[in-house]
């Protein structure tokens, strides 16, 4: 955790981990790129899963925090995401900016996050961006979370460990305190990629559809060192997203949870 950020950041932090391990953020900001997301019920009511599975935080698009009641955020924080694209652009890589982090703290939000997709053509406006916001979270004590994907016409393997580092490290260097990231399946490549980078790696979820496949990925990619996950499909997609949070929560914040209630 930041040892010289403001007392603001490391407050936001400190509550961001509030299981004292490692994160489980659940990412919601799907349906801007793909369209509706697809799960059982309201929005509201898979927050109440999230929450009571042991979720450290959901990202959300602005609009979408009106959907849902501010209870679900007592043992859970909101990271609002700050760009985006749609599947159907000229250039679907080509993120841009939707909100700011005046508006992320308006509505109450812990954090924010941005993606940045490394290798596309439009990486420069995309870094920028995040440097520019890195700016506002310190100003504002605000915690960033970078969502580093390399994406892009000369990619060809966007889960190169070599990649994965530098694009990681872009990140950190510009001021994110926690990144999230597509990560390659070797262990060695994972520990390699997690020592190098000076802040926590959150390992993304990937595909919908893998089910124990995509845990067992995750539980391997934190024994190698990732500092937590950040895994939307794997959860939302579930049958039944409480428990897959659960047991995602058991793996990230080791051992059985404690019932909300009994906290
Ligand atoms: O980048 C993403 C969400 O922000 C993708 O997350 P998942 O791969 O876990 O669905
Ligand atoms: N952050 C992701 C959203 C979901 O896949 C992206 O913008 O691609």
């Amino acid at each position: 955790m930041h040892a010289n950020g403001s007392f603001a950041r490391r407050l936001r932090l400190r509550r961001l981990h509030r299981h004292r391990s490692g994160l489980l953020v659940v990412p919601l900001d799907h349906a801007i790129g793909a369209g509706p997301l697809a799960y059982r019920g309201t929005l509201d009511g898979l927050l109440a899963r999230l929450t009571d599975g042991g979720a450290d935080a959901v990202v959300l698009h602005k609009g979408a925090v009106r959907r849902v009641r501010p209870d679900r955020f007592r043992e859970m924080s909101l990271i609002l995401h700050l760009n985006a694209s749609t599947g159907l652009a000229a250039d679907p890589d080509a993120k841009y900016p939707v909100a700011t982090v005046a508006e992320a703290l308006r509505l109450g939000a812990e954090a924010v996050s941005v993606h940045v997709n490394v290798g596309s053509r439009t990486e420069d406006r995309q870094i920028a961006h995040l440097a520019a916001t890195a700016e506002q979270c310190d100003r504002w004590g605000v915690p960033l979370l970078a969502m580093m994907y390399l994406r892009g016409p000369g990619i060809t393997d966007g889960r190169d460990p070599d990649l994965v580092a530098h694009a990681l490290i872009v990140a950190a260097e510009l001021g994110a305190d926690l990144v999230k990231t597509a990560l390659p399946d070797d262990p060695a490549a994972i520990a390699r990629i997690t020592a190098a980078c000076p802040v926590p790696v959150l390992a993304a979820g990937g595909e919908a559809g893998d089910g124990d496949a995509a845990l067992a990925r995750l539980e391997a990619a934190l024994r190698a060192g990732a500092g937590g996950v950040a895994a939307g499909r794997t959860v939302f997609t579930a049958d039944d997203p409480g428990a897959v949070t659960g047991r995602l929560s058991d793996l990230v914040h080791g051992g059985p949870r404690v019932p909300v209630g009994a906290r």
